[in-house]
């Protein structure tokens, strides 16, 4: 519960749009952009038109129609188009036109009486299931599945005869065959969005489920659910036609144009211009129907859905505040960090509450320097390095902070927002290279496609030329013929080097290698330590380099930051961190790594294990297991100040050590 209150103290509403309480006028805002778009299309203005002027006959019909619908007149029955009459009169002498524009009243209140009553119970059911999934899900699946499995036509009869005929009962009938499609539909759509940050950031800000669910989620879903609504207006429309057409709809003197239809078939003889009117209103109206479902979807596809919008507008307030690293580091200094990570925390929901797994981190990354991102396995280090490039995994989220890469925002960027930034300003290497690749494609597709992902107009053979450039520079011999090769063919260093052209064909300024040569020998580590050092100082990127093993911070990079349950327990440069260590967890780990001294004996390992990130103790986190500790230690949270969370480290005197370099390659 503590965690959780943290984790809350922590959600900055800024860095959510979804909890954003000016994120509302953006709604009104995209409606008029959609329109916009809209107009701009002809089938889908004529559409709309004819539906309003449909809507419009159908409430003014008592001012509009000539005379009443169902006054008789038999000695003019039957007659033609005229002054009179303009569109004839039927087999009783009543006006054509009159009978067809109350037939609108009919035909446009079955529609929407239809889709509103299945929207109503079909979008919230379908709502609720996805956002409570478990057994909600499945029990409401379940029944659904059971209805479904009824043929349309058998579930219709059987809803009539619970409720007795008429068109009510049918249109009911219908409704509630629509309201399970509706409510697959908004399941389906709820559950794609339930796993976006926005709905995490929106329950772990404690909202209510009603407004998650109603003001969070369903403004994203608006665009199909509004799409599939125009679609079922007009069956409902043609189901009502049909309905009176086959005499089991309204009261068969009542003007509908299904019983317009179905009176004029039978006199089409004596004037075949009869079932013209009514035939043309069905047909037209569906059309116009699904014409404007067709220019909304098209209209709405251009838009993106109202959260992108949010997005957008959070990612361009973001990038408009001061960076925070800019304004701390001197001008030239600020100009070449390519990486600035400040505050950040990441938290995951779990059974027991939030846990925030990564806690107020900070860095920089200079241009040509290479940052070691040190600790025991769970410290949080990857989770870092993931929140960089924006892809900390379902259900984790940002809780606070920025990282800045080139000065860019990421955190609150849209999707496409970070895809142009990841591959391009930022770019990330894994463990294992073997998984990294196709193993279907050869070394020269995945490279030719990564490059083309980032330079669209480079032709074929500029392309191919700049796949063996990236081989060349990652040290592979022969790179032309082994573009033609599959992962396999290669080993694992060669493949990370692969991994590592292709994570350089957007000429990224920052590059995560996480743990990228655990899974190699020694000697193939050193030889690929040494291309992520050369190109660091080649081209000038900006490297972090996650690991477990300070000897490879010792063989590679500039600077380190050591990381201990969540946060950043000491950083410096290497030479400050091995050989004056300010933090008891440093000291402990450097006395863990072969010292170029030698020695006999087992190396000695730091007693007890990394606490739980849900039952972190109050104060030093590394505390339990410190041999340094004191009372003043369990107070409270320690801040990094001066480098290190070490309230003591004034009055301690650590020892260091020297580490063994690997020999270079
Ligand atoms: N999908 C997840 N759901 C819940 N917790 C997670 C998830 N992924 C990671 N964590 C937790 O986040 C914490 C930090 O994990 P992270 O992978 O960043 O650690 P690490 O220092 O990189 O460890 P390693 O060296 O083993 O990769 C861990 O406590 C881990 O249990």
């Amino acid at each position: 519960m503590e965690a959780r209150n943290h984790m809350m103290n922590k959600v900055d509403s800024s860095v959510f749009p979804a909890l954003d309480p000016e994120a509302g006028p953006e709604v009104p805002r995209i409606a008029r952009r959609v329109l916009h778009r809209m107009l701009r299309q002809p089938a889908t203005v004529a559409a709309g038109a004819f539906v309003a002027a449909i809507m419009i006959a159908a409430v003014l019909a008592p001012v509009l129609a000539p005379y009443d619908p169902l006054s008789q007149d038999l000695r003019r029955a039957l007659e033609g188009p005229g002054g009179d009459h303009w569109l004839g009169t039927d087999y009783l002498g009543r006006d054509v036109l009159s009978r067809l524009i109350f037939g609108a009243r009919v035909a446009i209140q079955a529609s929407l009486q239809t889709v509103a009553i299945a929207l109503i119970v079909g979008v919230p059911l379908g709502l609720f299931a996805a956002y409570r999934s478990g057994w909600w899900d499945r029990v409401l699946m379940r029944l659904l599945d059971v209805a479904d499995s009824i043929p349309g036509l058998v579930l219709a009869f059987a809803i009539i005869a619970v409720l007795g005929p008429g068109l009510t009962s049918a249109m009911i009938a219908v409704s509630i065959i629509f309201a399970m499609n509706y409510m697959r539909l908004s399941r389906a759509l709820a559950l794609g969005e339930r796993e976006k940050l926005y709905i995490d950031a929106a329950r772990v800000s404690g909202l209510t489920e009603r407004n998650v669910l109603f003001r969070q989620m369903l403004p994203n879903m608006a665009g199909p659910l509004i799409v599939q609504s125009t679609i079922y207006m007009g069956t409902a429309l043609l189901i009502e036609a049909a309905l009176s057409f086959l005499g089991l709809g309204l009261d068969i003197g009542a003007p509908s144009w299904g019983g317009m239809l179905s009176g004029a078939t039978q006199w089409q003889n004596q004037q075949p211009f009869l079932p013209w009117p009514p035939g043309l209103a069905i047909t037209l109206t569906v059309l116009a129907y699904n014409l404007l479902g067709d220019g909304l979807r098209d209209a709405l596809a251009g838009e993106g859905s109202i959260r992108g919008i949010r997005e957008r507008r959070q990612a361009r307030r973001l990038s408009s505040r001061p960076a925070a690293s800019a304004a701390e580091i001197d001008g030239p200094q600020a100009e070449r960090i390519a990486l600035s990570i400040r505050g950040l925390s990441v938290a995951f929901p779990t059974d027991t509450g939030i846990v925030t797994v990564v806690d107020d981190v900070s860095l920089d990354v200079r241009r040509g320097e290479m940052l070691g991102l040190v600790g025991e396995s769970g410290s949080g280090k990857t989770m870092t390095g993931r929140a960089a490039l924006g892809l900390v995994p379902i259900p984790g989220l940002v809780t606070a902070g920025s990282v800045r890469v080139d000065g860019q925002e990421v955190v609150g960027s849209s999707e496409a927002e970070l895809n142009n930034l990841r591959g391009g300003s930022i770019s990330m290497i894994f463990q294992d290279p073997l998984v990294a690749l196709s193993p279907v494609h050869t070394i020269g597709r995945q490279l030719t496609q990564a490059i083309r992902n980032h330079d669209h107009d480079l032709n074929a053979s500029a392309v191919q030329d700049r796949a063996v450039e990236l081989l060349e520079m990652v040290g592979i011999a022969e790179a032309r013929t082994r573009l033609r090769d599959y992962p396999h063919q290669f080993s694992g260093g060669m493949a990370q080097r692969v991994v590592i052209a292709i994570a350089l064909a957007g000429q990224p300024s920052v590059l995560i290698a996480d743990e990228p040569t655990t899974a190699l020998d020694v000697t193939t580590q050193r030889q690929v330590l040494d291309v992520l050092a050369d190109l660091k100082d080649r081209l000038g990127m900006a490297v972090v380099l996650i690991t477990h093993d300070l000897g490879v911070v010792a063989d590679a990079c500039d600077r380190a930051a050591v990381m201990y349950a969540g946060q950043i327990i000491e950083e410096g440069t290497v030479d400050e961190i091995f050989k004056e260590p300010r933090h008891p967890y440093t000291s402990a780990l450097l006395a863990a790594v072969p010292t170029s001294a030698g020695g006999s004996g087992r190396l000695p390992t730091i007693p007890g294990r990394v606490p739980p990130m849900d039952a972190l103790p109050t104060g030093c986190r590394f505390a339990p297991r410190c041999l340094h500790r004191r009372d003043v230690c369990k107070m409270g949270p320690i801040e990094l100040t001066t480098g290190s969370r070490c309230i003591r480290e004034d009055e301690l005197s650590l020892p260091g050590t020297t580490p063994v370099l690997r020999k270079k390659s």
